[in-house]
């Protein structure tokens, strides 16, 4: 049986800026209100998808959401027509206008948590949607998340999708952001790596005390359980609470894996020796690579700055794994300088490539913010949504979609604009035939 994990990018939305959202995401508060260029950004994303396909990789895409959200603006009282429930929630509350705008939906590491069908108790590719309870503008993804996975992956007898977990901060779920599976082969049963800020039902545990911890042990422990994972292949991790503190807002911005490998900066984790002990242990025999990355070497301070660790370890046709890195990371002595030494050091990671994503980095979005990963057997590929598969067919028609759509250049004023809404409606309708999907935005629904 072949065995593939395909990367599953998210296409930057037409509505892509900078409004500062993300309390605890130092990127997003540093950059608040700076001018975006949706079409810049939905372009650098394409181009990285097609480099990663051009490599041999099985690449896929998801689309992006309808913003701005009129649907929950009339939720929390705006009315009239489209343009009037605009014009009064960018005057009335401009916090709450701007996050009804944001295309946070392109970090599609949050999308979900995906268990692969070799780790589940029924044997299908488990999708749990990821609720983003912890920040207003994200907690408006998660249904239309669903029905965009359902399109995607649209088979019941290969996929099972579950609703996301209840809306409450106590269950608050970054989805694949906090997850990571390791595994000898992607067809083989793998340990599920788990990662959680805090303890949602025993304020006696440590946790982050400036920024906040936005999973918990309680939401890591419900997928598990929906997913129908066994004890033996689950490890939970507590991530450092200091390192939150700093601006770790999720765990792939300090640790990343792939396969036997697992690349974490020394102050990732709370206890760390024995999660890690566990996990040695849960991965039986087979060698685990542990890479381990000195604060001496590269501090946490460079790690967010460049995003280090938000890199994507792939495994290439050849065997070898490459890391897909920002630029940000060539662009910093201290960080080129352990990339070019990492190489040598004989693990599995052989070369480091490098992308230009800053319009998503500003809002801290790196490589892996912008993939989801979905661990297939060929069966289960088959049985994927093709329009949703990068090919240089499939490249060129969202180029041109992109170029026929998006905006240059985006200010907090034109979000106000009616002709945006209209434009990215349009844009998204167009893209549901493109990508086949069906109705999934509720203004294809009313
Ligand atoms: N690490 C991963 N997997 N994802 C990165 C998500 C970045 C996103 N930024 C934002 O939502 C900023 C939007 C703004 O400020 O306009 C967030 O903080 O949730």
């Amino acid at each position: 049986m072949k065995q593939f994990e395909v990367n599953f990018d998210g296409l930057v939305g037409p509505t892509h800026n900078y409004a500062g959202l993300s309390f605890g995401n130092v990127a997003s508060l540093n950059n608040a209100n700076a001018v975006s260029s949706p079409k810049q950004a939905a372009k650098q994303g394409l181009l990285k998808m097609k480099a990663l396909s051009d490599m041999g990789m099985m690449q896929g895409v998801l689309a992006p959401q309808e913003r701005p959200d009129i649907a929950a603006l009339r939720r929390l009282g705006f009315s009239g027509s489209d343009a009037r429930v605009l014009e009064s929630a960018a005057k009335q509350s401009r916090e709450i206008f701007l996050a009804c705008c944001s295309a946070s939906s392109m970090w599609t590491a949050n999308a979900a948590t995906v268990s692969p069908s070799a780790d589940t108790a029924d044997g299908r590719v488990h999708f749990t949607p990821a609720n983003l309870t912890n920040k207003f503008h994200r907690s408006l993804e998660p249904q239309v998340t669903g029905n965009i996975l359902k399109a995607t992956f649209a088979n019941e007898k290969h996929f099972a999708h579950h609703l996301h977990l209840p809306d409450n901060e106590h269950f608050g779920d970054e989805g694949a952001a906090n997850h990571t599976r390791l595994c000898s082969d992607y067809s083989h049963a793998g340990v599920e790596l788990f990662v959680y800020g805090r303890h949602a039902f025993d304020p006696s545990k440590p946790a982050p005390t400036k920024f906040p911890a936005r999973q918990t042990l309680e939401a890591c422990q419900a997928v598990a359980r929906l997913h129908g994972l066994s004890e033996e292949g689950v490890v939970y991790m507590q991530q450092n609470p200091d390192v939150i503190d700093q601006g770790v807002f999720h765990n792939d911005v300090i640790a990343v894996g792939n396969q036997n490998v697992l690349f974490y900066h020394d102050q990732a984790f709370y206890k760390k020796d024995a999660g890690l002990k566990e996990l040695q242990t849960k991965f039986g025999d087979s060698p685990l690579h542990l890479i381990e990355v000195p604060t001496d070497e590269v501090s946490v301070q460079d790690a967010i700055k460049t995003y280090l660790f938000n890199t994507q370890i792939i495994t290439l046709p050849s065997g070898d794994m490459t890391i897909i890195a920002p630029t940000d990371c060539e662009e910093n002595d201290a960080v080129k300088r352990y990339l070019d030494k990492l190489v040598t050091l004989g693990t599995p990671i052989k070369s480091v490539n490098y992308f230009d994503v800053k319009q998503s980095m500003r809002n801290g979005g790196g490589p892996a913010c912008l993939r989801l990963r979905v661990a297939m057997n060929d069966q289960e590929l088959d049985a994927v949504n093709p329009s949703t598969l990068i090919n240089d067919m499939q490249f060129a028609r969202l180029n041109k979609w992109v170029d026929k759509h998006y905006r240059d250049v985006l200010a907090e004023d034109d979000l106000r604009d009616p002709q945006l809404l209209i434009e990215s409606r349009t844009a998204l309708d167009e893209l549901t035939q493109l990508l086949k999907l069906g109705s999934v935005y509720p203004f294809q629904q009313d």
